[in-house]
């Protein structure tokens, strides 16, 4: 289900799953940058003009969902950045200007990455993955989100999970070290929509911060860990107002250990823990 930082709305509609690279053939782009954007989109409009094609099928005013992916995918021919927030809003505004009819458009895009492997190699990278989202309408940007979702992570030791609730239920025995491996996504949002626009830098730093964290932090807890890092994230950036955190516990199951030195481990097997924590400044 979709939701609207502008709150509920009787219809909307848009165009999901809309993939773009936008390759600089000759590899000429600013130091720093890749030659390789590529995004996977979805863009959702919604106003009275279109609800009449809901009403009795009349579809005077509606622009065809075929037509909207064609135009991010055109449009993005002419997008001269390189960050997922700045196209976001890029692709947004270009559409109300476009079609008069439109009250609102939220667009997100995620990262398809491509990391350099020469000078005229890519290949893709990851797993995790920037997102970015927007919500503009006539009056304003009502919301500049930005993400990274899909992070994998594991840690050797230093996790413990003990001293939680003991009774008819519990078969888990109580654990001092584990081999830790995390799902993680963030999101956050910032004090002014404008101070999303860093060209990914805010983004690339808090992949940095992530990975520092699940370092550094010996924890009792996923839950310890989540907090831990977005707490880090509110003292180091001023310009996030908030931020949300959703972690899967997908420690492996354990085949065989030599007491912590070495062991063997499997992929878990569902079901698995979601842990979810939201914090604002
Ligand atoms: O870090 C954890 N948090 C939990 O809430 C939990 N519950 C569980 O079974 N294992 C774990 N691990």
């Amino acid at each position: 289900m979709e939701r609207f930082a502008s709150g509920w709305k009787r219809n909307y509609y848009g165009k999901a799953d809309v993939t773009a690279y936008r390759l600089h053939r000759d590899g000429r782009v600013p130091e720093g940058t890749s030659a390789v954007f590529g995004a996977n989109v979805t863009m959702l409009v919604y106003g009275d003009a279109f609800w009449p094609t809901y009403t009795t099928g009349d579809n005077t005013d509606l622009v065809a969902t075929d037509s909207m992916k064609n135009f991010i995918q055109r449009e993005t021919l002419d997008f001269d950045g390189n960050d997922l927030e700045q196209y976001c809003l890029f692709l947004a505004e270009k559409f109300l200007a476009r079609y008069p009819q439109v009250e609102g458009v939220q667009v997100s895009a995620t990262d398809v990455p491509y990391a350099a492997r020469g000078a005229w190699t890519f290949s893709p990278a990851g797993p995790e993955r920037a997102m970015a989202r927007v919500e503009v309408t006539r009056a304003a940007c009502l919301e500049a989100t930005s993400g990274i979702r899909g992070f994998r992570l594991l840690r050797l030791g230093g996790s413990a999970f003990k001293g939680f609730v003991r009774d008819e239920y519990t078969t888990l025995p109580e654990i001092t070290n584990r081999p830790l491996h995390m799902w993680l996504d963030l999101e956050w949002q910032y004090v002014q929509p404008g101070d999303a626009l860093t060209d990914g830098a805010t983004t690339r730093a808090v992949a940095r911060l992530t990975h520092d964290v699940f370092d550094a932090f010996e924890s009792g807890s996923i839950q310890q860990i989540i907090y831990a890092l977005g707490m880090r994230m509110l003292a180091e950036f001023p310009a996030i107002a908030q931020v949300h955190l959703e972690a899967n516990n997908r420690t492996w199951d354990t085949v065989t250990e030599r007491g912590e030195a070495i062991g063997v481990y499997t992929d878990a097997r569902p079901p698995y823990g979601c842990l979810g924590l939201s914090l604002r400044r």
